[in-house]
């Protein structure tokens, strides 16, 4: 390439975007020489463009943690290995500050989980017959997997675990939803999603009436799949493994992705995933 080179508008866009995404001046330049660009020639491109970048504000410094007053979750000013959820110790395996997220071992035991698959098999059964005779609901290309709700306190071991997870997170068992149960077939998945309902769609006045908004999640694994299946938080690059007993749980201060609980459930590769998952309102769920 020769110094006399046009600096083309795909080129401008592209040296802003490297500084804008934090790159230096002279790792540009080394890149631009490696790829044919004479000294002169990258002078000339990178004038101007220095100049701009040089008035962009610098990006705000990133918050270190999520505000956690007020919301579900147990204290962990003393690091804690253990917390005592009243019928259980429960492990504390792993935490993160922003998102605020908290991976539970032992949560659960195999009995607990092989009690809340069966009661839930029986029920998805049902659901799936009853949508194929309707003509079904609109499929949701989102989530492909299949899903059903007890009731608060429907059974013993659902009503066991609810006061567990009360104790665990400080939270009380009345500001929780109904336990939701998924399974997921091979291939099926949960794309990123938050699971605050969005402040700007119409239907969310409604739904906040019972309860206020979420605030917080518990995923619990019931089933590990052979293969896949983690559930990932993408703006962090967090993957949590889907281990039998265990859960991740994550909480939110404000519905916003300023939280960082964008989060979904990776396709299952082999094997069938299950899990259920808990939410916490701001207020008593009715
Ligand atoms: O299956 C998972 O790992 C995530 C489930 C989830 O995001 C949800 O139930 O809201
Ligand atoms: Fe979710």
């Amino acid at each position: 390439m020769s110094a006399g080179q046009a600096i083309s508008p795909e080129l401008r866009e592209w040296i802003v975007a490297q500084l804008a995404a934090g790159h230096s001046v002279p790792s540009l330049r080394a890149a631009m020489r490696t790829s044919g660009w004479q000294d002169a020639a990258i002078d000339l491109a990178l004038q101007g463009i220095e100049r701009q970048a040089a008035v962009v504000p610098a990006a705000e410094p990133l918050p270190a943690e999520a505000s956690t007053a007020g919301l579900p979750g147990p204290d962990l000013s003393s690091s804690p290995l253990y917390i005592d959820a009243g019928d259980r110790r429960v492990q504390v395996l792993q935490t993160m500050r922003l998102p605020r997220v908290i991976v539970f071992g032992d949560l659960l035991s195999d009995e607990e989980c092989d009690g809340l698959i069966a009661a839930a098999r029986l029920r998805l059964a049902r659901s799936l017959t009853v949508e194929t005779q309707t003509g079904g609901e609109a499929l949701n290309v989102d989530r492909t997997s299949d899903g059903m709700f007890f009731e608060r306190g429907e059974n013993a071991i659902v009503a066991r675990l609810e006061q567990r997870i009360a104790v665990l997170l400080n939270w009380p068992i009345e500001f929780g939803e109904g336990l939701q149960v998924l399974r997921y077939a091979p291939g099926a998945q949960y794309r990123p999603h938050y699971d605050y309902f969005d402040p700007g769609e119409p239907g969310t006045p409604t739904i906040l009436r019972r309860g206020g908004q979420r605030v917080a999640t518990l995923v619990m694994y019931l089933q590990e799949p052979g293969q896949g299946g983690g559930t990932t938080f993408p703006d962090v690059g967090l993957e949590v493994a889907p281990k039998r007993g265990t859960g991740v749980f994550f909480s939110y201060d404000k519905p916003d992705p300023s939280t960082r609980t964008l989060h979904g459930g990776a396709p299952v590769l082999s094997g069938e995933k299950w899990v259920a998952t808990k939410w916490l309102r701001e207020r008593e769920f009715i």
